[in-house]
């Protein structure tokens, strides 16, 4: 798979604050790729660099396999919708869009329309953007990241402060666009919840550094509720697991664990066969996970700000 964007070693330095440090990320072409950090974390910092907005103070970072230099003219490749969308409120969405679409050098005809209709504000008319709802403007701001049809989408919290309509009704626009359009996409959130109904890819960023990295598909396999079997010796337990209960759906983890994922409801069905033959376990129990619950432990506290 052809990686979209990854940064080496990115580092940014705001005087004596460390905003990033040190922070590879790297995603695959067709991600949707989930960048999730309490307040403060740096991921606003991150996709500035990305965007180069700002420069990093150490590191460097390729955009489709190009490493970037400050003269590369890949601007139109990416589309951005960072921190509040800049609109221009007293115009109609038409007229933001044309703003843009000029800048660019874009004239074709109904491109504009095309747009509008994509993020449903096809039916705004002579409404100004001033009297639009937050969503609305967001979804403008997404329009407008999406002239020139860029192979990239940097969304810097898109749905903060939207109600929970709003949010899953811009979900479903960030879907269309990358199974449609095929544009890969970085999201960011504080609220994990949000992102992992339909992220592919998730990388965690605390304090600057980029903690964890994973597929969300290993992280939901990871983080599946199973039975922990902990014992000094498992090979007798794996050996009666499979020839005598003809349990197949476990992952050995260590010499000294194992975690099955079946037989939830009943442990007694496991740990009783076990002990009358007489084989030897230090704990048998059950652990309920979530993809919240990982996200506390590795940030440590409550994230919802
Ligand atoms: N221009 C700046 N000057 C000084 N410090 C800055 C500047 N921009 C960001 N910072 C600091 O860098 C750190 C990372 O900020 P950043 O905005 O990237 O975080 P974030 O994860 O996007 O958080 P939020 O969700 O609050 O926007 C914070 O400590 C912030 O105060």
């Amino acid at each position: 798979m052809q990686s979209v964007i990854e940064t080496h070693n990115l580092s940014k330095q705001y005087g004596s604050v460390h905003a990033l440090n040190q922070v590879n990320i790297s995603v695959d072409q067709g991600d949707i790729y989930g960048l999730i950090g309490r307040n403060g974390a740096g991921k606003t910092t991150l996709m500035k660099i990305i965007n180069r907005q700002i420069l990093a103070s150490e590191g460097s970072f390729d955009i489709l396999g190009e490493n970037v230099t400050r003269n590369d003219n890949i601007s139109l490749r990416i589309g951005t919708l960072i921190e509040a969308p800049g609109l221009y409120l007293d115009l109609t969405a038409y007229q933001n869009i044309a703003l843009k679409c000029q800048l660019a050098g874009i004239r074709r005809p109904g491109y504009i329309e095309e747009l509008l209709h994509l993020v449903n504000l096809a039916d705004t008319g002579r409404k100004r953007a001033k009297n639009f709802s937050l969503g609305m403007k967001q979804r403008l701001g997404l329009a407008i990241a999406l002239v020139g049809d860029p192979d990239i989408l940097l969304l810097d919290e898109p749905t903060n402060g939207m109600d929970p309509q709003g949010i899953a009704e811009f979900r479903q626009m960030i879907l269309r666009l990358n199974r449609e359009r095929h544009i890969s996409v970085v999201i960011s959130s504080h609220i994990l919840g949000e992102l992992s109904k339909f992220i592919t890819k998730l990388g965690i960023i605390h304090e600057g550094q980029l903690i964890k990295e994973a597929r969300l598909s290993d992280l939901e396999h990871e983080n599946q509720d199973h039975l922990t079997i902990k014992a000094a010796d498992l090979k007798p337990i794996v050996a009666f697991l499979e020839d005598q209960l003809h349990i197949t759906n476990f992952t050995v983890i260590s010499p000294t664990e194992l975690h099955i994922f079946e037989h939830l409801q009943a442990p007694e069905s496991i740990s009783h066969p076990l002990i009358k033959a007489g084989i030897l376990f230090d704990t048998l129990e059950l652990d309920r996970h979530s993809l919240e619950d990982m996200f506390l432990t590795l940030t440590g506290g409550a994230v919802h700000a």
